[in-house]
């Protein structure tokens, strides 16, 4: 009796330790630490820790950092394994949050962003949809390499997204030529994205992003109220005048409460390929005091680099063209998702109702 009762004790503060050092685990990504409810199996064996964890977010790359961090904490070998699983709260059909991602000013490098944030969120355990709204210049087909593509349809009602390394796929690009679109007014642009949104058969998603046209004006606006997203990023180059078209977004959101993300400061700088040296091209700190200004988080620097204009421009998956960048945005899909989850448990966002006009 004695023994079993010292075997439990010995248990409870094996089990009370590992919690512990899973709460000291903090950092951007996980401000609270890693959460005692995210444990889903634990088990003490002569050979050292089999641990499993569900985390609400996507972010499974940690897996290899955490690994290391218990080992050493805990002085013993760490098997772990992590699966993502947000919770069940859909937003949209089945899909648990929408988001928008904007610019103030064209060519900043929103499709481009958007394009690999759905890219990383995928990577990291995400189910992810991309929906390209940017009437002005769809240009996510061909960021995904899927230009040609078609969507098809199983009963002339509803079309079927196209799917590239598991990421569902739809655009105002495949369906309508790209000189007919610009001309759009206001009301047909909020009608086709309504549409693509509607009809197509996102199934279960974790994250649906949809690639919003640049500007502030009516259309997005508009465009804006008629989505049911959680949440908006807002993507903008260090340049004057596009921080301040990047206000103008900020502006545009707090109007219709929905809540900002973040900022993510694209063409941030330039390494230099022979000396390494970081040169501010477009001007310096721009996206952080602005972030800062508006109380807002700065998700992300991205550089200036050949890498991401050659994959974009080449419909490769930036995961697999060039792992430094690919760490770039898995660190800001991470971020987003974790921003995400925090925010959705503590504030209720508006419920925006969706209508056919
Ligand atoms: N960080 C970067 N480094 C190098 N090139 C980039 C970077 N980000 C985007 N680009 C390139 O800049 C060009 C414009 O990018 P993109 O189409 O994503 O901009 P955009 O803001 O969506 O434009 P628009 O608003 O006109 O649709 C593309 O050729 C893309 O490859």
């Amino acid at each position: 009796m004695f023994g079993i009762n010292k075997l439990f004790k010995k248990n409870n503060s094996d089990r009370t330790r590992l919690y512990e050092v899973l709460e000291a685990y903090k950092s951007g990504v996980f401000p609270l630490g890693i959460e005692r409810e995210w444990v889903e199996n634990y088990t003490q064996g002569n050979d050292g820790i089999t641990l499993a964890l569900q985390i609400p977010f996507a972010v499974k790359s940690v897996n290899s950092r955490l690994t290391d961090y218990l080992t050493k904490q805990l002085g013993q070998s760490v098997k772990l394994t992590i699966d993502v699983k947000l919770p069940d709260v859909h937003k949209y059909k089945a899909v648990k949050h929408i988001l928008l991602v904007a610019s103030g000013k064209g060519g900043v490098g929103k499709s481009t962003t958007a394009a690999f944030l759905a890219q990383a969120l995928s990577a990291e355990g995400g189910r992810v949809g991309i929906l390209d709204a940017d009437i002005y210049g769809p240009s996510i087909p061909t960021i995904f390499g899927v230009q040609d593509a078609k969507p098809t349809s199983k009963d002339n009602k509803t079309l079927n997204p196209i799917i590239k390394d598991e990421i569902s796929i739809q655009s105002i690009g495949f369906l309508v030529p790209a000189e007919n679109a610009t001309v759009w007014r206001g009301p047909m642009a909020s009608q086709a994205l309504n549409q693509l949104l509607n009809e197509t058969e996102w199934g279960e998603l974790d994250y649906l992003i949809v690639d919003m046209p640049p500007g502030t004006g009516d259309i997005q606006l508009t465009m804006t109220q008629k989505v049911p997203a959680s949440g908006a990023l807002i993507v903008t180059t260090p340049q004057d005048l596009a921080l301040a078209d990047a206000q103008k977004g900020i502006a545009m959101f707090n109007q219709v409460n929905l809540p900002i993300l973040g900022l993510i400061e694209n063409m941030s700088h330039f390494l230099c390929g022979h000396c390494g040296e970081k040169n501010h091209i477009f001007g310096q700190h721009g996206g952080a005091d602005l972030a800062s200004r508006h109380g807002v988080p700065l998700i992300a620097e991205v550089p200036l680099d050949i890498n991401i204009r050659e994959t974009s421009e080449q419909g490769e998956n930036i995961l697999t063209a060039s792992t430094e960048q690919a760490a770039n945005y898995v660190a800001c899909a991470q971020l987003v998702g974790s921003i995400l989850h925090y925010q959705t448990q503590s504030t209720s966002t508006v419920d925006i109702v969706i209508t056919d006009d």
